[in-house]
């Protein structure tokens, strides 16, 4: 079993480093943490970084997952290869881009490119961005899936998540105490399918809902609350189309292994519980 402890940073790929740049301070909130040739490095907690930017194909994503030691790094990519996996073991340069001590690279049963990092760089330092966003921190990523019940096992047989709750055949997967770190949403082909930040409280998703309307920013869902993990979020646009969300009061579950996860419906009703309903191809039709 791989034991996975945290959702660490995502990697996007962008034909406008300057604008993703311009879009990820002044409206989402991050704080520039480095800068590399071809490549910007935010901060959204006291991680060195939880998001890059980089020159590059937009649909060239990456999502990175952290565990314990470099033993538990070898014999993941070992238990990957005997699955069939094509695992790349990441160069000197490449765990400097990535500000880690090692990692490793494959594809998961979707396609979607996923990495496995021991020892991500923290820094001392509090995240601040310029824009005051509220944001307290990277919380989740969901991912498409061309087969939600194989990517599934996959991520809860292979790896240790945990489902949590599930919308549709969307499961909504836990590494930790936090409701969610990790969902699945069934799509027609593989990518990462939103971007979650926590914020602080209410006032924040409500402050933000207005101040990206004021800048242009689609809006595509809420302000609204998560049946699910109880969260009141936020859902709107970003550079080359990429959703970004930001909730606040995200369930925690501290009493595994008495948790057991629950059905919702694939319906708005199952994504909100105010009555909002989705603009988000991967939440309108889960067909694919
Ligand atoms: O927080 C949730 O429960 C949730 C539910 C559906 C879709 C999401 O993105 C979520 O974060
Ligand atoms: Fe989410």
């Amino acid at each position: 079993m791989i034991e996975l402890n945290d959702v660490v940073y995502c990697r996007l790929g962008t034909t406008d480093l300057a604008g993703a740049e311009w879009y990820a301070t002044n409206i989402l909130g991050l704080e520039v943490s480095d800068r590399r040739r071809g490549a910007v490095y935010f901060k959204s907690d006291s991680r060195a970084h939880t998001l890059c930017y980089f020159e590059g194909d937009p649909e060239d994503q990456a999502t990175a997952f952290e565990l314990g030691r470099k033993e538990d790094l070898h014999a993941a990519g070992a238990a990957l290869e005997a699955l069939g996996h094509r695992v790349h073991y990441g160069s000197r340069a490449e765990c400097e881009q990535r500000f880690v001590r090692e990692f490793i690279r494959f594809n998961d049963p979707t396609g979607n490119t996923i990495e496995f990092v021991v020892r991500p760089e923290a820094t001392g330092q509090r995240y601040h961005g310029t824009r005051d966003a509220g944001i307290t921190g990277f919380s989740h990523v969901g991912l498409c899936t061309t087969d939600a019940e194989r990517d599934e096992l996959f991520w809860t047989t292979v790896c240790n998540a945990r489902v949590s709750d599930r919308i549709g055949d969307a499961p909504l997967m836990r590494l930790g105490t936090i409701h969610h770190s990790i969902a699945l949403f069934p799509f027609h082909k593989a990518g990462i399918q939103h971007i979650n930040h926590q914020v602080g409280g209410t006032d924040d998703i409500q402050r933000s809902f207005n101040f990206v309307q004021d800048n242009q920013v689609n809006v595509t869902f809420g302000p609204g609350r998560h049946p699910t993990s109880s969260a009141e979020f936020l859902y709107f646009t970003g550079p080359e189309g990429m959703t970004f969300e930001y909730s606040t009061g995200v369930r925690e579950i501290h009493d595994e292994p008495l948790w057991r996860d629950r059905q919702f419906h694939f319906a708005p009703k199952g994504f909100c519980h105010w009555g909002a309903a989705p603009r988000i191809a991967a939440f309108e039709d889960g067909s694919i």
